[in-house]
């Protein structure tokens, strides 16, 4: 069975950026497929970078027990589905969540094998600056991803693992020597 490691902290922090350089670091990772309610962003792909699910088609889930996994953030529904996770872990690679910090928390409570890593920015002013650079959010979103992150940042210590993302280049090295030294015997 493939190790399960994951990837949380607040949105804006740098979590989609670093696991898509890990991936080109340590290319046998295997990325989870979660399912949300959110509508997809311009260029984001069904089955590939989220189930995108209805409200009803979601709970519907929920009630077949089908997630491992779930979470309600800034509006929206997120969750990691049981058969995906399954289907991936069965494959023998290290499976990576990026889930946000309930959802982990959920994952710990689950799978206590599991690695959990928290990734923290340098300051809440710059997770501000990266979330509006990254241009997909509306202000109000932005101000409800703020909120949210301040108890999440709270939470930091519950992790096993607190890699910061000040430097790009530094967190990479970080992130691939933890995957590394917990995904091989
Ligand atoms: N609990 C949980 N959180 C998830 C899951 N998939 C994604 N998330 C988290 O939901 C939050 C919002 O995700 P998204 O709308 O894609 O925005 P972004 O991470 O800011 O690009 C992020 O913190 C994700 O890590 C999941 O399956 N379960
Ligand atoms: N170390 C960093 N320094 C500056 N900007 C960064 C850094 N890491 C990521 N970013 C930028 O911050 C924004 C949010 O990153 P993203 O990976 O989408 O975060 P998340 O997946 O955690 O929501 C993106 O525009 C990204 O290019």
């Amino acid at each position: 069975m493939g190790r399960v490691v994951v990837i949380t902290g607040p949105s804006g922090v740098g979590k989609g950026t670093l696991i898509r350089q890990l991936r080109d670091r340590i290319p046998e990772i295997e990325l989870s497929v979660s399912a949300t309610t959110r509508k997809p962003r311009p260029g984001e792909t069904q089955g590939v970078d989220y189930w995108f699910l209805s409200p009803e088609e979601f709970e519907k889930r929920i009630a077949d027990g089908g997630f491992v996994e779930h979470a309600e953030y800034a509006g929206n529904r997120y969750g990691t589905l049981r058969s995906d996770l399954e289907t991936r872990t069965a494959g023998g690679r290290p499976v990576l969540l990026e889930i946000e910090v309930q959802g982990a928390r959920q994952v710990r409570q689950a799978m206590p094998e599991a690695l959990t890593v928290f990734i923290a920015p340098p300051s809440e002013e710059a997770l501000h600056t990266r979330l509006v650079g990254r241009g997909t959010d509306s202000p109000e979103q932005i101000d409800r991803r703020l909120q949210t992150a301040r108890e999440e940042l709270a939470a930091q210590g519950e992790f096993e693992r607190v890699v910061t993302n000040d430097r790009l280049e530094d967190a990479i090295e970080q992130l691939v020597e933890i995957v590394r030294s917990a995904t091989t015997a």
